[in-house]
């Protein structure tokens, strides 16, 4: 529509407007918009049409894309986090109302801190009184879609999957070199599912749009879950380990959780809702749910196999504007915790070879150090290991020869580890499995060896 100007104070209501999917192209759209402001069009695009999707398999599909549309519906919503939410077509139910809630108002925690607001009492969703009859079982094809990131835990959970023998696809959203180069090395058969946002939002972020994180592997994930339908697949798989339930504590707000939709509370209630609202037998878990960041890491170094390919560095993965010329820029909290958190179980030349520098030993380092001890500082709004898990990969490390007289290391052993608890430094303590998780039974059985050794 022509003479609309985003005017963010002006604004009254966001409304989820449509969404399609072509089975002859593969193409889905999710369609949004503020008011009687332009569309804003959302697409998604899955490899391999045309789909003959048919009965109850393409009832589902619908089901999906809708769950989609109304999840990915955050990334436009925040822009004016208006307080009337408009539902066109048919209803959504009560459960379905209350699952948007929690993952608009946990999900954009983050972004409701830094940007001042309060959103308990504003998201709500209109819904229609009654329930919804329980999603059919399809008889889905036993595989597992399984999300790659680029980074070390998806490599993790594909390598494990491998071990257990189970017929996976490595999958990963949108356009990054990177995340292909780790896909192909796995040597497994690849999905690249298309994913473009309005071209709008980038406009009205120009215009002053309210900006700030997303939780994105909430989106990503109901992207995946839609596709394993369209593709029949009747397990979506992340790498979301233990460690991501975890926020930072900051002083006078409580607990704010960057990676909240990485956490254990949305993956049951995501899970959950897609076995009663979508369909049965369709799967949707974390592999790595059991480990801690630690555990995690002492796993990826077990194998060389994807040290010259992966990074875990998130400035790789911007949709706009420059990469880091290096897959680590080194200087962010990701690169400071991942190297922190491979060292105890790496040989300390194969780690630096792996960044080009030793991080450890850079006295310029130290404030993100400090975050990631929760030192001085709360943990960085980052996809980052708990604090004890740094402090105990720090303590391991001074007292290895190869690594205690390093600039950080060195500082951490004479002015940090004396103030603290020396029985919670201890990283044995933190390879053990937990046991909430919703790894199929079976599967489980095979890997609970694999990743406690
Ligand atoms: C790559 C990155 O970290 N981006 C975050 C950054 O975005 P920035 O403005 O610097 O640039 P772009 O990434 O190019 O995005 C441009 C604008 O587009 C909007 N947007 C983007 C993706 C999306 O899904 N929805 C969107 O609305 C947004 O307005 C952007 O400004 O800062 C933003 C906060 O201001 C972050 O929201 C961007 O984070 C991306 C959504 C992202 O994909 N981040 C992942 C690398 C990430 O954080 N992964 C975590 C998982 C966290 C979780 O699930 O909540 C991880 O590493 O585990
Ligand atoms: N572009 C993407 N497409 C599909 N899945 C993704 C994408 N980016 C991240 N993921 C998935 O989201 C989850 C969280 O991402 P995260 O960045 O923590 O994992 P990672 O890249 O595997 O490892 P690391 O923590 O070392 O970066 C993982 O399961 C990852 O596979």
């Amino acid at each position: 529509m022509t003479g609309w100007t985003f005017s963010r104070e002006s604004i009254r209501a966001f409304r989820f407007v449509r969404n399609t999917f072509d089975a002859a192209t593969g193409v889905a759209q999710l369609v949004y918009a503020f008011d009687d402001g332009p569309e804003l069009i959302e697409t998604i695009t899955v490899p391999g049409a045309p789909f003959a999707l048919q009965g109850e398999r393409a009832a589902a599909a619908q089901r999906a894309l809708r769950l989609l549309h109304l999840l990915a519906g955050v990334s436009y919503y925040k822009a004016a986090v208006p307080r009337e939410i408009v539902i066109e077509g048919d209803p959504i139910d009560v459960d379905t109302a209350l699952l948007l809630e929690s993952f608009y108002v946990n999900g954009l925690g983050e972004f409701a801190y830094r940007n001042g607001l309060h959103l308990h009492d504003r998201i709500k969703f209109p819904h229609a009184a009654g329930a919804t009859p329980a999603a059919p079982q399809l008889g889905l094809r036993e595989h597992a879609l399984v999300a790659i990131g680029g980074g070390k835990d998806s490599l993790v959970s594909i390598e494990a999957l491998r071990t257990a023998g189970v017929e996976q696809t490595v999958t990963w959203i949108g356009g990054s070199q990177l995340i292909k180069a780790c896909a192909e090395r796995t040597g497994l058969p690849t999905l690249n599912l298309g994913r473009s946002l309005a071209p709008q939002l980038f406009e009205f972020n120009r215009q002053g749009a309210l900006n700030g994180h997303i939780p994105v592997t909430g989106v990503n994930s109901a992207i995946m879950l839609f596709a394993a339908i369209v593709l029949d697949a009747d397990q979506v798989v992340f790498s979301n380990e233990r460690s991501a339930s975890y926020g930072s504590l900051i002083e006078g707000t409580g607990e704010v959780n960057h990676q909240w939709s990485k956490g254990w509370a949305w993956e049951q209630a995501l899970g959950d809702h897609v076995q009663s609202h979508v369909a049965a037998d369709l799967r949707y878990y974390s592999l790595l749910r059991p480990l801690s960041e630690l555990a995690v890491a002492r796993q990826f170094a077990k194998s060389d196999r994807y040290d010259a390919h992966f990074s875990s560095c998130n400035r790789n993965f911007h949709l706009l504007g420059e990469r880091p010329a290096m897959r680590w820029c080194g200087v962010c909290p990701k690169c400071h915790f991942v190297f922190l958190a491979l060292a105890p179980f790496m040989p300390k030349p194969r780690l630096v070879g792996i960044f080009g520098r030793n991080l450890l030993d850079d006295p310029q380092q130290v404030g993100g150090y400090d975050a990631l001890l929760e030192y001085q500082d709360h943990k960085p709004f980052e996809c980052v290991g708990e604090g004890r898990e740094s402090r105990a990969a720090m303590a391991a490390l001074a007292g290895r020869p190869e690594w205690r007289e390093d600039a950080l290391v060195e500082r951490f052993a004479r002015e940090i580890r004396p103030q603290l608890d020396p029985h919670e430094l201890d990283v044995a303590a933190l390879m053990v499995l937990d046991d909430a998780h919703r790894v199929p039974a079976a599967l489980w059985e095979r890997l609970r060896a694999h990743f406690a050794a």
